[in-house]
């Protein structure tokens, strides 16, 4: 391909995310729930009336702004409202992209998701007090998810300049159901599903030098990193893949 993005070399990249989400979750676990984290009003700050995990991303994002991260467009702020652009001087990052996806951001249900679905399945309850670890490890596990999710951005331009004219006549269609069934692969589905869940045994079990045959302990349910993917990252990844291609002629 012209752009040299294949779907081989996008499913890598997916593959590889995987691992940064799997480890995010994991560091997350060190912490309870921690809910104070998560009340308006909780922490006195001065001007703002928001949660503490709001006000930890509201700063965070504002200052990766100012060095550009919202540059490129594997990048998506949880509030794009009042960003400052980039001070860098402009690396030219390749758009690959189609200009009329860059308005899709769905950041707002993935938040919704990782807070009132996610989080409680696998955060155990308790209060250590850890709260701004406990927000900066939602930031990690949130941005590694948007990123994830919003890169259903790239499978789908290649999918479309892989078949333009199936993507094609669906697309001027404006057939929804029909765009999702064609860029639904089932087989690999139940891959991903399998991985991510065998990456968690991996990547969180108690390692020990006199392995005795204790029953294996895990820092992050498999189960519950299978399901994140099959209930909401894979369904996720397909909404934004369509919303793309819904855009791609305009
Ligand atoms: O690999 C693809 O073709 C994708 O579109 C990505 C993905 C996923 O989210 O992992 C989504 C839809 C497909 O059914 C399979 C996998």
């Amino acid at each position: 391909m012209a752009d040299g993005l294949t779907l081989e070399c996008v499913r890598e990249s997916l593959i590889r995310q995987e691992d940064t989400i799997v480890f995010s979750l994991i560091e997350r676990s060190k912490y309870p729930m921690n809910s104070p984290v998560y009340v308006e009003g909780f922490a006195d700050i001065p001007g703002f009336t928001g949660s503490l995990v709001e006000y930890v991303f509201r700063k965070t994002q504002a200052v990766h702004s100012t060095v550009g991260r919202y540059e490129s467009q594997e990048e998506h702020p949880f509030f794009p409202d009042n960003l400052l652009p980039s001070l860098l001087p402009s690396y030219n990052h390749p758009k690959v992209l189609h200009p009329a996806g860059d308005a899709i951001n769905i950041n707002t249900t993935i938040w919704d998701m990782y807070f009132n679905q996610l989080l409680p399945l696998f955060a155990t309850e308790g209060d250590d007090g850890n709260y701004a670890q406990t927000a900066a490890c939602d930031l990690e596990c949130l941005q590694a998810l948007s990123r994830r999710i919003h890169y259903g951005k790239y499978v789908a331009e290649v999918k479309f300049k892989d078949s333009p004219d199936d993507y094609g006549t669906l697309i001027h269609a404006q057939d929804r159901d029909a765009l999702m069934k064609l860029l639904t692969y089932e087989a690999i589905e139940e891959m991903v599903k399998r991985r991510v869940e065998k990456k968690a045994m991996a990547f969180g079990q108690e390692v020990t030098l006199n392995g005795t045959d204790k029953e294996v302990k895990y820092k992050v349910d498999p189960f519950v990193v299978s399901r994140l993917y099959v209930e909401w990252v894979m369904p996720l990844t397909k909404l934004v893949e369509v919303e793309y291609l819904l855009c791609r002629l305009d």
